[in-house]
């Protein structure tokens, strides 16, 4: 892990849209090395667009991500594809291939992006099963797996490449609170053990307020972020009704004018 006090990621009054409907606009944040951050925000905020327009699925409208410095939708094709192998993505669906085994599954990025002897790549994959605690799965089908273990299979392999930047799309959804809390702890190893950088989108609350120490609320009503800040923090300190109420799950928000919303009778 770098000593840097630099940002690993620096997102520049970026506007992401798609054609004329623009989902976010003037999001600036900066990622810190070593910390896990959470986009926040309630469902078609833009959580998961902010997230594709960060490891290279969509262009962004205008603005910058500079990755170390580096201006990652400026550079070309080729560049960007380097680029994203310092990215490990894990989506809500783990997305493993299901005609394949698990120890394939993880080994796939490494034939594909690495001239690694297939010997050493199955190595590589028993090392990196058993970082998740998953070396008994290699030879097993996905479908022969619970979700909780996919889950893991698939973080697996977004650390195939040893990227130091790993993003999170939901990564608890469909699990129990056990399977889930277990995942927050491998995350944290993640982070603390091989020094990862991480981004994760998520609305499991409890998750959020133990395992990140930054974060962004994205607003859907004003297509802008409204709030940034650790999630706890945000629970604990923001005036903002709209986080106020997300952060500790009200159904509804404490303003003047849904005050006056209200009907008796
Ligand atoms: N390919 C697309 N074309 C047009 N609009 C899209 C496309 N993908 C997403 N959107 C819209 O962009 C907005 C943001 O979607 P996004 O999936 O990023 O929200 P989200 O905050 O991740 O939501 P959730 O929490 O429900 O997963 C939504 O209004 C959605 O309908």
């Amino acid at each position: 892990m770098a000593e840097s006090s630099d940002p690993i990621i620096s997102v520049h009054d970026l506007t992401i849209a798609f054609g004329p409907k623009v989902i976010q606009q003037n999001v600036s944040f900066d990622l810190k090395r070593g910390s896990i951050f959470a986009v926040m925000g309630g469902s078609g905020c833009g959580k998961s667009t902010l997230l594709k327009s960060m490891i290279g699925l969509l262009r962004p409208a205008s603005g910058q991500i500079l990755v170390e410095g580096e201006d990652y939708w400026a550079q070309n094709q080729r560049r960007r594809t380097e680029l994203n192998h310092r990215f490990g993505v894990l989506f809500q669906s783990a997305a493993l291939w299901s005609s394949m085994t698990v120890g394939e599954n993880v080994a796939l990025p490494m034939e594909m992006f690495t001239p690694l002897r297939p010997d050493v790549i199955r190595r590589l994959v028993e090392l990196k099963l058993g970082f998740v605690g998953m070396e008994h799965a290699v030879d097993l089908m996905p479908s022969e797996i619970s979700g909780g273990m996919r889950k893991r299979a698939g973080l697996a392999r977004a650390i195939a490449l040893d990227p130091d930047i790993l993003f999170f799309d939901e990564p608890s959804a469909g699990l129990d609170p056990i399977t889930s809390a277990r995942l927050d702890d491998l995350i944290l190893t993640l982070r603390d053990g091989l020094g990862a950088t991480i981004v994760i989108v998520s609305h499991e609350l409890p998750s959020l307020f133990k395992i990140a120490d930054d974060g962004i609320f994205l607003d859907a009503k004003t297509h802008t972020p409204i709030a940034h800040g650790a999630p706890r923090d945000l629970r604990d300190h923001s005036t903002i009704p709209e986080v106020m109420a997300f952060m500790n799950r009200e159904a509804t928000v404490q303003d003047a004018s849904a005050t006056k919303g209200e009907t008796h009778g």
